[in-house]
């Protein structure tokens, strides 16, 4: 149906007119785009009302960053652009750390932000929130583009979609002038001008010499390990990649977001064993995995002496050699690959019983080293007692989307938490950026219809803490358990200079299940496993908002050293 605006009113001359506004709903509902994250503001709070009026879903936030947050993960979750909505300059900025960490992380999402008027703009005249959004988005995402004429707008959406998910995913600019919206043109010649996007993502086919090249090097290891990293998740593959794995018989180690793509209970997985798979296998087969600072660049002390021939699959040709040597670079979409290596990869090779008995034994004897610490039922709580706790959740609820960031509770969550089903763990990703969790919370409930636990640290939670007025509003099934400790890394520093506190501590004994209450949410302050398991249990099966305040020791924890070498110590620090 036309999405009309108006008649012109010329005796003789009517005829239906349409109007930006409305062009810009009919580009996105053509397209299949169905909710926009937002916040409200000038030039774009009438687009919000008249799309939430014309049945896409508008869902607003308290702060921009947020709403990218929740736009970038949707993408990640649906493979279809999420579309975060903001006002011009600020607002714009405030998106765009979303936008940048949306490429990143290969998140297809579209960024469009309303600006100031050109002509004012470029001779700096001084217009309200004025700033030339193109240029400064331009190198922090994968496309920019303006639209400056309504008959434009069709092509606009349809490049910035295209951009998003096609290749490698990520971010894309769309800078809409306020003018814009107001331009009024003939409805039947809008119509027209709209582009529904075709094949948005076109399958990569891998070149079958390159399948072939792939497949002897595996075969010729004696020690393989296949490595999944989220963009393996992300490609909705899971069928054919779970094939694949349990026909080669490799052991698999998941990146954190790819936890769950298969069972972290799965006998071949060696999340448990991390140390062990790096340094020890011979052949590596990267799967969507990038080897940067997560993997260590793929050399140094965590990958050992033994030499290792590395076997890549992604969809972006430079990835290959970006850190060391890819003996078997594998270009294509992850589907049509990992389909092909099914295709190939024949019966009667398995990876050699040796080498997988011996994983196995490592991750059952870490397996079994942890068991006992998540089961203390200490008061205050330490991070295994509350995260015992929280394993179990999510074994009873497979289905729910855990969403996780801080320092200790994101590193020691990612290890305790088995993940059972795919895309259920979203997490800091490739920044270890603190932020995520209430905007990705929100998109995951929204997108998913599943229950959502957010497991914060106390400080990671203060980056987007004003959103759960926003889980409240929209009655998600969000249930946040917000570990607190006092501080970042622990709670117990003490500054020696002055009366100020040390830069790492926070009000002590704050209660951060309040802010819930002040909304209308629920709110509980949970001081040991039992109460924590108890309001975890109810929040899950109420589907209510929740925050639980979890009470952890303040001196539990440590400094994030995991990150080795970013967290360099002066000479002058060392020898004191
Ligand atoms: C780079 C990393 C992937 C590397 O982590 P590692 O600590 O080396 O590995 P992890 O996978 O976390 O595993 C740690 C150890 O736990 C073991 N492990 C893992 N799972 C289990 C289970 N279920 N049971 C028992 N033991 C386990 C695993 O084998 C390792 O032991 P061994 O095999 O014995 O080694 C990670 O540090 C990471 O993702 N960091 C991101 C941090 C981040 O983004 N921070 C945000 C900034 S915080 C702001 O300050």
């Amino acid at each position: 149906m036309l999405n009309t605006a108006t008649k012109s009113e010329a005796p003789g001359t009517e005829q239906e007119l349409t109007d930006g506004f409305h062009l810009v709903i009919d580009a996105l509902k053509l397209n299949g785009i169905n909710t926009i994250y937002n916040v409200p503001g000038i030039p774009i709070t009438d687009l919000g009302r008249m799309a939430q009026a014309a049945g896409i879903r508008v869902i607003s936030f308290r702060h921009e960053q947020n709403a990218g947050y929740a736009a970038g993960i949707a993408g990640y979750l649906t493979k279809k652009p999420g579309v975060c909505l903001t006002v011009s300059a600020p607002g714009f900025l405030n998106g765009l750390t979303a936008l940048a960490h949306a490429t990143t992380n290969c998140y297809p999402m579209i960024l469009v932000s309303g600006s100031s008027e050109r002509e004012i703009v470029d001779l700096q005249q001084g217009d309200y929130e004025e700033m030339d959004q193109l240029a400064i988005a331009k190198p922090l995402c994968k496309a920019a583009y303006r639209v400056l004429h309504a008959q434009d707008i069709g092509i606009g959406f349809a490049r910035a979609i295209r951009a998003a998910v096609s290749g490698r995913p990520g971010g894309v600019y769309l800078d809409l002038p306020a003018k814009l919206f107001g331009q009024v043109m003939n409805a039947e010649a809008g119509q027209k001008s709209l582009v529904k996007v075709i094949d948005a993502a076109p399958a990569q086919i891998p070149s079958p010499a390159s399948v072939k090249r792939a497949l002897d090097v595996l075969k010729s290891a004696k020690r393989p390990l296949i490595i999944l990293g989220k963009g393996a998740a992300y490609a909705q593959a899971d069928e054919e990649i779970k094939s694949f794995v349990e026909k080669s018989g490799v052991p698999f180690l998941p990146m954190s977001m790819a936890k769950g793509l298969l069972p972290d209970t799965h006998p071949q997985c060696a999340g448990a064993a991390r140390s062990t798979v790096l340094k020890d296998s011979d052949v590596v087969m990267l799967i969507g995995a990038r080897l940067n600072w997560l993997l260590s660049h793929g050399k140094g002390k965590s990958w050992g002496d033994q030499p290792k021939k590395f076997i890549q699959v992604d969809i972006e040709p430079k990835e290959m050699d970006s850190n060391v040597e890819i003996v078997a670079p594998v270009v294509g979409d992850i589907g049509s690959v990992v389909s092909a290596f099914n295709q190939a990869i024949g019966a009667g090779w398995t990876a050699p019983a040796e080498w997988t008995k011996a994983v196995s034994a490592k991750r059952e004897e870490n397996v079994a080293k942890m068991a006992p610490k998540l089961m203390n039922n200490k008061s205050p709580m330490d991070y295994h007692g509350a995260l015992g706790v929280l394993k179990n959740v999510i074994k009873d609820h497979p289905e729910a989307i855990l969403v996780n960031e801080g320092a200790n509770t994101l590193d020691l969550a990612r290890g305790v938490i088995d993940m059972y089903r795919p895309r259920k763990r979203l997490d800091v990703g490739t920044w270890g950026v603190m932020g995520i969790g209430m905007g990705q919370a929100i998109a995951a409930a929204l997108e998913t219809g599943h229950p959502v636990l957010a497991v914060e640290g106390d400080s990671a939670f203060g980056f987007s803490g004003m959103e759960v007025e926003t889980i409240c509003r929209y009655n998600l099934p969000i249930c946040v358990v917000i570990f607190n400790n006092d501080g970042i890394y622990r709670g117990t520093d003490v500054n020696g200079a002055n009366s100020d506190p040390a830069t790492t501590v926070f009000v002590k004994g704050a209660r951060y299940d309040k802010m819930m209450e002040a909304f209308g949410g629920v709110g509980v302050n949970a001081t040991s496993p039992d109460e924590l398991k108890r309001a975890v249990n109810e929040a899950m099966a109420s589907r209510k908002p929740t925050v639980i305040n979890a009470v952890i020791d303040p001196a539990a924890g440590s400094e994030s050293g995991r990150i080795g070498n970013l967290n360099p110590q002066s000479v002058l620090q060392k020898k004191k």
